[in-house]
């Protein structure tokens, strides 16, 4: 409250006399305000009271004035300094001058008057304030009441991070809780699944039976969908007129007001709170909006938390699914078939009874995922899987060790032959070809079977065991089964052996060529050599391509070592060449080095890069390299093959069809594919003398490719009847142990030399 000054206080009234005056004459005021000439605006002589009024009754107001002490004061001075002036001068009124003129009269009655005053209306305001505070105090006390309520509701929410799983009972105290709190009539919570669907709904104020009437609420319409999609609060006073009021089922009890709010956690949303209609039928407030959005926080909370608990179980259970699963096909792994033959083993020790373990291996699964790539070699795997699985009884266990290697483990034989039943089924079911992709894929598989406990009384030599004979069915040509033996153990072995040592062969150095001669019948001269690999290993001795090139070609080694004969016979071409031999080198194809599969950084096939490579290392004429293909390579991928040979072609280098007659022997892909030379196998040559159907093959072949305009070489010419027979069939070119073996480089070399000396000397070949 301000100051009080003197300003505030001044005297109502104050009658105003001449100093001629008498008082006698004026009526009876307690104050008189004392002027000369003028009572408006005369010089204010002083004040004269009543009471000097009756002591001087015949005195004039100048005499009365005279008579008196003259203080003053001014309008701004504080009522304190007014009051200790009157009490100094023992006076009870104090004229008012400003800038010398009298403005009015300030008394210890005034002054008490303005202060009562002052003090009444303050008490007033305390009173209001009081009665305010009161009131607040009284809704403090609610609101924390509420307060404390929505805290052991959200408490009791709370209480579930611990669980995993959102509890419909919990739900319901929630609900309960809140609508009773914001004294809503009705109340529900709806909980999102996964899917989006509601698969909680726990709601007050509706009986159990209307709750089943009313059924699901359609998803995403309505208001509803909207607090959900949009993650927002609604609190309508009037829902009937909001547009969107629709998405109530039709038996949900007619509700006016209604306030939403959304279950949400960041932007992830989990549901959504409604309630309706207030008790007392007052509109929801924005408090009653923030308590249920507080609310909805807690229960976001419990169901962000349930969400990451559900994750980490998830995740726990597919590491625990990926340590025992394999993850392609579902099958049991090798950790899981650890346990169930360590089962099956200790089953049958007890029961005297046998385990079967049948060793799978699919056939050319290698060549199936270079042909036709890695995503259809996985389909494929998936589907032989489904396929053995399919035919097993309950208790077998099917399982991928990894690859193209499967185990079927047979627990409680009780006839050796029963595995033999199964191997039988399955060979018989892969018979059919999968259709993968737009690819129809034979899978073939041989098959290694080792039975407990006659094999072996445990896990690893079991499989180790089936390993062996599966390899051994391997040899025997592949797409068979076969019983393990000790004596496989040794073959398996040193087939495992054998496949060891390759893997090291290039780096060793272990790798020679040899060259056999091939002579132009008519001439007698050597037009070229056909390249042969041949391995020297320091513990195995020299070993044959027939027993190696299979096993390079099912690894992919033959690829790297492919690309080394590839140099090498280049090199060694060149070197004819450098020493007037301008003669062809034959070079032996794989399939798999035709079927590599061009990465994305390679700007064309592999193959060609190392034949172009090749001939750039050794400066090569591409005429003078010829590349021998078998039949199979034409017939497999023919879009691909057929680009490869037409690029080969163009490059200038000569292509041959190996062991011609031999294999599918399509005669079409002769005019198809650009090739320059028959290469009749030397089976045929072999009996040319003696089989007249040989005679028949050798002589329609080298008609026919003379039709073509094609050139022929007959393999494998040991006699001279042999030669006769072919040069009378006009035959361009022989090559066999007739004229040389396969030679060493420098062997190769000498032969040249003696051979061109004879043709110098006339010498004729026969
Ligand atoms: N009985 C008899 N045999 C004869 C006669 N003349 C030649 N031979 C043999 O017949 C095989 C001819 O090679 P191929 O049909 O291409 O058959 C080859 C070829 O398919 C493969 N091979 C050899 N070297 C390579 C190579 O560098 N790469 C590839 N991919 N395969 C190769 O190994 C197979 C066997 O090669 P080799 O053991 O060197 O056996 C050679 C050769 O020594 C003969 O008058 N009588």
């Amino acid at each position: 409250m301000d100051r009080l000054i003197v300003r505030d206080c001044l005297l109502p009234q104050i009658s105003r006399v001449l100093e001629e005056e008498r008082p006698g004459t004026v009526s009876n005021q307690p104050l008189y305000a004392v002027f000369r000439e003028s009572v408006d605006n005369g010089i204010f002589c002083g004040l004269a009271t009543a009471q000097d009024v009756m002591q001087h009754p015949s005195w004039i107001f100048a005499d009365l004035t005279e008579h008196r002490e003259s203080k003053c004061v001014s309008l701004d001075m504080s009522v304190d300094r007014a009051l200790r002036t009157m009490d100094q001068h023992d006076l009870d009124a104090l004229p008012v001058l400003e800038q010398q003129s009298f403005v009015g009269v300030v008394t210890r009655q005034s002054i008490l008057n303005v202060l009562l005053q002052r003090e009444r209306t303050l008490l007033k305001q305390t009173r209001i304030l009081n009665k305010r505070l009161a009131e607040e105090h009284e809704q403090i006390v609610s609101w924390s009441e509420k307060l404390a309520k929505l805290h052991e509701a959200s408490r009791s929410l709370l209480t579930v991070l611990a669980h995993t799983s959102i509890q419909n009972d919990l739900l319901q105290i929630g609900i309960e809780s809140l609508a009773e709190l914001l004294e809503a009539r009705y109340g529900a919570i709806g909980i999102l699944d996964a899917s989006g669907e509601l698969n909680h709904f726990v709601y007050t104020g509706i009986n159990a039976e209307l709750a089943e009437r009313i059924g699901q609420f359609p998803q995403g319409k309505g208001l509803l969908g909207v607090v959900i999609q949009n993650n927002v609060s609604l609190r309508l006073d009037d829902m009937s007129s909001h547009p969107q009021s629709v998405g109530f089922p039709e038996h949900h009890p007619p509700m006016k007001t209604l306030l939403a709010v959304p279950i949400a956690y960041h932007d992830r949303v989990y549901g959504r709170i409604y309630l309706s209609d207030k008790e007392n039928g007052e509109l929801f407030s924005k408090q009653d909006e923030d308590l249920a959005f507080s609310f909805a926080h807690s229960l976001s909370l419990v169901l962000d938390n349930a969400r990451e608990i559900e994750e980490v179980k998830q995740a726990r259970q597919s590491l625990d699914y990926m340590a025992h699963f394999d993850a392609l096909t579902d099958l049991p792994n090798r950790t899981l078939l650890k346990d169930r033959m360590d089962q099956a083993i200790s089953q049958a020790q007890r029961k005297q009874r046998m385990v079967g373990v049948l060793f799978l291996d699919l056939d050319n699964f290698k060549v199936v995922n270079d042909t036709i790539g890695h995503t259809c070699g996985d389909e494929l795997l998936k589907s032989v899987a489904q396929q053995i699985s399919d035919c097993l009884r309950e208790g077998d266990t099917v399982a991928r060790l990894g690859g193209d290697e499967f185990i079927v483990l047979l627990p409680d034989l009780s006839d050796t032959q029963d595995a033999a039943k199964v191997a039988n089924k399955i060979l018989e079911l892969l018979n059919s070809p999968f259709d993968i992709g737009q690819h129809e894929v034979y899978a073939s598989v041989s098959i290694g079977i080792s039975i407990y406990p006659h094999n072996s009384k445990n896990m690893e030599g079991l499989l180790s065991n089936a390993d062996g004979a599966m390899y051994y069915a391997k040899k025997l040509g592949k797409n068979n089964y076969q019983f393990f033996t000790p004596e496989m153990n040794r073959s398996a072995q040193q087939y495992i052996k054998l496949e060891k040592y390759l893997r090291r062969a290039l780096e060793q150095n272990e790798f020679v060529l040899h060259y056999q001669p091939q002579v132009d019948v008519k001439t007698g001269r050597i037009i070229g050599m056909e390249a042969l690999i041949r391995w020297m290993n320091p513990k195995l001795g020299l070993v044959n391509p027939a027993d190696f090139i299979p096993l390079a070609e099912d690894t992919g080694l033959i690829v790297p070592i492919g690309a080394w004969v590839l140099k090498t016979a280049c090199k060694q071409a060149k070197f004819w060449q450098q020493n007037g031999f301008p003669i062809r080198v034959a070079v032996n194809m794989s399939s798999r080095q035709f079927h590599q599969i061009q990465s994305q950084q390679q700007s064309q096939h592999p193959l060609l890069d190392d034949v172009l490579n090749a001939l750039d290392e050794s400066d090569l004429p591409p005429e003078l390299l010829e590349l021998e293909i078998t039949e199979s390579i034409l017939m497999q991928h023919l879009d691909t093959t057929m680009e490869i040979l037409n690029a080969l072609k163009n490059i200038g280098i000569r292509l041959s069809i190996d062991d011609f007659g031999t294999g599918y022997s399509s005669l079409s892909y002769l005019k198809r594919f650009p090739i320059d030379i028959l290469k009749i196998d030397k089976s045929f040559v072999n009996d040319i003398t003696t089989d007249p159907s040989d005679k028949a093959i050798v002589a329609a072949i080298t008609v026919m490719a003379q039709q073509l305009k094609l050139e022929v070489v007959a393999e494998g010419v040991e006699t001279l009847a042999q030669l006769e027979f072919l040069r009378k069939l006009q035959c361009n070119f022989v090559q066999g142990y007739y004229f040389s073996k396969p030679l060493s480089a420098d062997d190769g070399y000498a032969y040249l030399l003696a051979q061109d000396d004879l043709n110098r000397m006339g010498a004729s070949i026969g």
